[in-house]
């Protein structure tokens, strides 16, 4: 299988991941989507992932807790983003060597925004080098429907800042079909989910049905938004679609497309990525408990799996 594939580095072009519409049409025409999956080794949960903290300046959980009696057990609050991102190449490393081990395969879901550079020590030593990206399959959570190459793109920013420089095979790239409508988009790349579940490469929920991604690395905006899931909108509720379009959304571009709630909360891990002091009150809300108001969409992010907040101190500054 090793020798089958060719590496990013050897693309001609920027815009040659496989398209779910590819996939759809011959599914069979590309033998690196097909990996030994045991299938019957879902659902996976990750074991508790115990991250040592590589800075004496955080605030210890202790103190967070007798300040607020929460369970701030799943919160890292890390002296920068430097060191974010250096727990978060960790994270992601050890979530890869389990998922790899376990069956061959290992779905990553990431978002757009500040996420991507927070995830830049990936790629350097050692995960650079120690990672198996060959059995690495990457989606977009959310993706602004422009053609790749536009500076909105998320699939051109996490080209840019992270395939690029990792050997993950392009057919394992899955970026939408910025051809289409938001609507089409969305609907090709939902029926695109749908064929990996049925190639066992995408796990599925036994409990909710929803596809079942090994971890989602998430950003959250300074208005509690995940995803392109934003406050009030009719799109939290969504209960059926896997993936839906949105031509409205507050923050532009206008027309996306989204993983629905079902798929995120399916998820077996996600990691709530969240720098800087703009995002602090939020995340103050987010972690408060309190669902007595109309919840944020970063409140309605409860996995099936495990959920992991990586704050900066400034981002953890109201906790
Ligand atoms: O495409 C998008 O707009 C993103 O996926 C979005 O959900 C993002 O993750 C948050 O807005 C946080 O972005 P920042 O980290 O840049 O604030």
């Amino acid at each position: 299988m090793a020798s089958s594939f060719h590496t990013l580095s050897h693309l001609t072009t920027k815009t040659t991941p496989i398209r779910f519409s590819q996939i759809n049409q011959s599914p069979l025409k590309n033998p690196l989507i097909y990996f030994p999956v045991k299938s019957s080794n879902f659902p996976l949960r990750f074991p508790a992932i115990s991250i040592s903290k590589s800075s004496l300046n955080f605030t210890p959980k202790s103190a967070l807790m007798a300040k607020s009696e929460k369970d701030y057990s799943n919160v890292d609050v890390l002296d920068s983003e430097e060191q974010v991102a250096f727990e978060l190449a960790k994270f992601s490393a050890n979530l890869s060597d389990y998922f790899v081990n376990e069956r061959g395969a290992f779905t990553v879901v990431v978002s757009g925004g500040s996420l991507i550079k927070s995830l830049r020590k990936l790629v350097e030593p050692p995960y650079v080098d120690s990672i198996d990206w060959t059995k690495w399959h990457v989606f977009w959570v959310d993706e602004r429907v422009v053609p790749k190459d536009h500076p909105d793109s998320n699939y051109k920013l996490a080209y840019d800042g992270f395939l690029s420089k990792v050997p993950i095979p392009p057919g394992n790239v899955y970026a939408i079909n910025d051809s289409l409508s938001a609507e089409g988009a969305a609907d090709d790349y939902e029926a695109g989910l749908k064929q990996l579940v049925k190639t066992n490469i995408l796990a599925t929920s036994p409990t909710s049905g929803f596809p079942k991604f090994d971890v989602m690395l998430l950003g959250m905006g300074p208005d509690g938004h995940v995803a392109s899931l934003f406050p009030g909108h009719p799109l939290l509720k969504e209960s059926q679609r896997w993936v839906t379009s949105i031509n409205d959304s507050p923050k532009p571009p206008p027309e996306r497309i989204t993983f629905t709630f079902p798929v995120i909360n399916s998820s077996a891990n996600i990691a709530l990525v969240v720098c800087g002091s703009g995002k602090a009150a939020v995340v103050k809300t987010a972690l408060s408990g309190d669902q007595s108001s109309d919840m944020l969409p970063v409140q309605m992010v409860s996995p099936e799996g495990e959920l992991k907040w990586f704050l900066d101190k400034e981002a953890a500054a109201m906790l």
